[in-house]
């Protein structure tokens, strides 16, 4: 019986792999005869000798095999020497570590920028190999191709631009985008990142230039979500740029005029997603970087006929409400007793409101999930931007900031009034959390710094979360020497732990959209969901937050090493479908339909094991050469 019965489940097993292996061909392990001496299913290309050698998608350099030299016309055009994949990182390894001999550490890098040409040269080389060096190494690569160094590259870009990478689509370009989106060559694409460069990081209007951006944050979609780099598409659409700076400069490279306005600016986007979603319908678009005038208004016209999310408003959200509850943890508490939090936010933008809608609706959830329950938890939450705190007095208030304004009789005994002072709210308030999405640098000064050594928890955090480095509302250095050692700090950059001497560290944690954006979009993909609901947000969320163990977060480690990233996105990932399963979204994704996701998502171990065998490992494939 039980042999018969582990028979069936082998047999399924196998036809279920099988299945899968159409995602992923690597992902089952195959008869000897279908494989190639390298043991892989091969790749067919259409191209020959030096095309080859300078298509990164295909690329191998010196490690093409002498057969596949011979089959593509290759011999003669490399040196002799066949190297392996890992000689030929240690190769380049020699050339990028030259550069680390005076300084070692992402944020102050002063060779952050020659170190990005190097890793940005290997990228439009040979793909295969940048990611399998970016993924053994993200850790120490991350804070290259992402954030803070993207910044500096995208306030750069007119000067290191070589090589073209990714589409744009300008204010020119009206009336033609459903025929330009044919001029890309893959015919699948799953993953858009998209910016009109109008808000990058906290470095402003950065134009076209804000391209980078978009380029940093899929480089973490391969990297993190295994997501092909071949089916990948960083987006700018250029509407032109308010940064007068950029608008006098000869050498820029975006249009040089203001950037269109109202009716003109949405019908040019309204003309990119209907582009984009024809050519591929599967695609997922993720908003990134624009400012937050556009930010809210895209996402609510878009998040219910498009598979889209704004990644500023909803990951950022996500990832701190992660951190805010690892914050309750880390004081010894249940998360449970989040809606008792008092929490001053300082910025009111689309990452700021992003983060206080989503608190509060975590804080209505856990208190009964009604009316009564959403209307009290908005008190918990004190807003200031540059105009100071926001109140009921505020005049032309933002629509999106008006549910945190607070009543000015209760500012008023609470000894504040419409726009007081940061230091002010935080002196009068005493806060448990002071959370920083302004992007002005050094905005928690010695002075609120000390006003938050009068605050009520016992163990306060800060989020110094704008970006990058510079931008950063505090430093760790500071948060500690100030408030104490017993504070929960998290930043949106990275920084080094500090040492606060007896062996004791104070430990910097790396709250970025990061931790979610990459599993939220491969949750999607696979789920195959039409759109993106508020559940596959939270579940996303909740998996990131209970993602830390309890030893973990009451040292105060509240958000995972970068180091983990793949696996977290995984386990963000296995989540969102499950969700999307739940919510009766989920149509499935190629060969694994609705039900067969269904089955999939009983079992746990089976869900991971899906989403695990889904994700691009850069391995070389076989090449195999074949005519147009
Ligand atoms: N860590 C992350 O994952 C993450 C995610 C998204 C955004 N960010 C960062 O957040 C920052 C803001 O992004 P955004 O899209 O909300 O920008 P935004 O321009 O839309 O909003 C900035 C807000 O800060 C306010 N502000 C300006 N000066 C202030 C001051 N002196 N005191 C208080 N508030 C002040 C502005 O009034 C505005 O409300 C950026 O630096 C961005 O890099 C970080
Ligand atoms: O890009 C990042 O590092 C996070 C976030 O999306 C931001 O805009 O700052
Ligand atoms: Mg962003």
């Amino acid at each position: 019986m039980s042999n018969c019965w582990n028979q069936t489940r082998a047999a399924t097993s196998l036809i279920r792999r099988l299945k899968r292996s159409i995602i992923n061909p690597a992902a089952v392990a195959r008869p000897r005869c279908f494989t190639t001496a390298e043991g892989h299913r091969p790749s067919l290309v259409h191209k020959r000798s030096l095309d080859i050698l300078h298509d990164p998608w295909f690329n191998k350099g010196t490690a093409f095999s002498m057969t596949e030299r011979d089959r593509l016309d290759l011999r003669g055009l490399l040196p002799p020497n066949i190297m392996s994949p890992e000689q030929q990182i240690e190769r380049f390894m020699v050339d990028l570590k030259r550069l680390e001999v005076q300084a070692r550490d992402g944020p102050s890098d002063p060779n952050a920028l020659a170190k990005w040409r190097i890793l940005n040269r290997l990228h439009d080389r040979n793909e295969t190999m940048y990611y399998k060096v970016l993924i053994a190494n993200i850790e120490e690569y991350a804070p290259i191709v992402y954030t803070p160094t993207v910044g500096l590259v995208c306030q750069n870009y007119s000067g290191l631009f070589r090589r073209p990478r990714g589409m744009y689509f300008s204010a020119e370009d009206r009336g033609e985008m459903m025929s330009m989106v044919y001029n890309w060559p893959a015919d699948q694409v799953d993953m858009i990142v998209v910016t009109d460069g109008s808000r990058i990081l906290g470095l402003g209007d950065l134009g076209v230039q804000g391209i980078g951006i978009a380029i940093g944050k899929l480089d973490l979609y391969v990297a993190a979500a295994g997501i092909n780099p071949q089916r990948v598409l960083p987006v700018m659409i250029d509407v032109g740029t308010n940064n007068e700076k950029l608008l006098k400069d000869p050498l820029y490279l975006g249009l040089q005029q203001h950037r269109l306005d109202g009716d003109e600016y949405i019908a040019v986007i309204d003309e990119f997603m209907e582009a984009v979603f024809t050519r591929w319908p599967n695609v997922i678009v993720q908003f990134e970087d624009f400012q937050s005038k556009w930010a809210f208004k895209l996402l609510q016209r878009y998040r219910n006929t498009y598979r889209m999310f704004n990644d500023d408003v909803q990951g950022t959200a996500g990832v701190a409400i992660a951190g805010l509850l690892g914050a309750v943890r880390a004081q010894g508490r249940p998360m449970i007793d989040f809606p008792k939090q008092k929490i001053v936010v300082a910025g009111a933008g689309s990452a700021g409101i992003g983060v206080l809608n989503a608190a509060r609706k975590t804080m209505a959830r856990m208190l009964g999930n009604n009316e009564t329950a959403f209307d009290s938890a908005k008190s918990q939450f004190w807003v200031v931007d540059a105009n100071g705190l926001i109140t009921e007095e505020r005049e032309n208030i933002d629509p999106v900031a008006l549910p945190f304004a607070r009543k000015i009789k209760e500012a008023g005994r609470q000894g504040l009034r419409e726009g007081a002072s940061l230091v002010e709210v935080v002196e009068q308030v005493k806060p448990d959390v002071l959370l920083g999405l302004s992007a002005v640098g050094g905005l928690f000064s010695k002075e609120v710094l000390e006003a938050l050594k009068g605050s009520t928890s016992t163990r306060p955090a800060i989020f110094a979360m704008s970006n990058p480095t510079k931008n950063a509302e505090c430093t760790p250095e500071e948060a500690f020497s100030i408030v104490g050692d017993n504070i929960i700090f998290a930043s949106g950059s990275p920084f080094r732990d500090v040492n606060l001497g007896d062996g004791h560290v104070g430990h910097c944690n790396q709250g970025n959209n990061m931790y979610l954006f990459p599993g939220i979009g491969l949750g999607t993909l696979l789920s195959g969901s039409r759109i993106i609901s508020d559940g596959m947000l939270q579940a996303a969320a909740e998996r990131l937050a209970a993602y830390m163990s309890e030893e973990e977060v009451l040292k105060g480690i509240i958000y995972p090493p970068i180091s983990k990233i793949r696996d977290i996105t995984k386990e963000v990932a296995a989540a969102v479908v499950k969700e999307a399963v739940e919510e009766d979204l989920a149509e499935g994704y190629r060969d694994i339909d609705a039900r067969e996701l269904q089955k999939i998502c009983q079992s746990q171990e089976e869900l991971l094991e899906y989403v695990k065998n889904s994700m691009w490992s850069p391995e070389y494939p076989t090449l195999v050469y074949k005519k147009d």
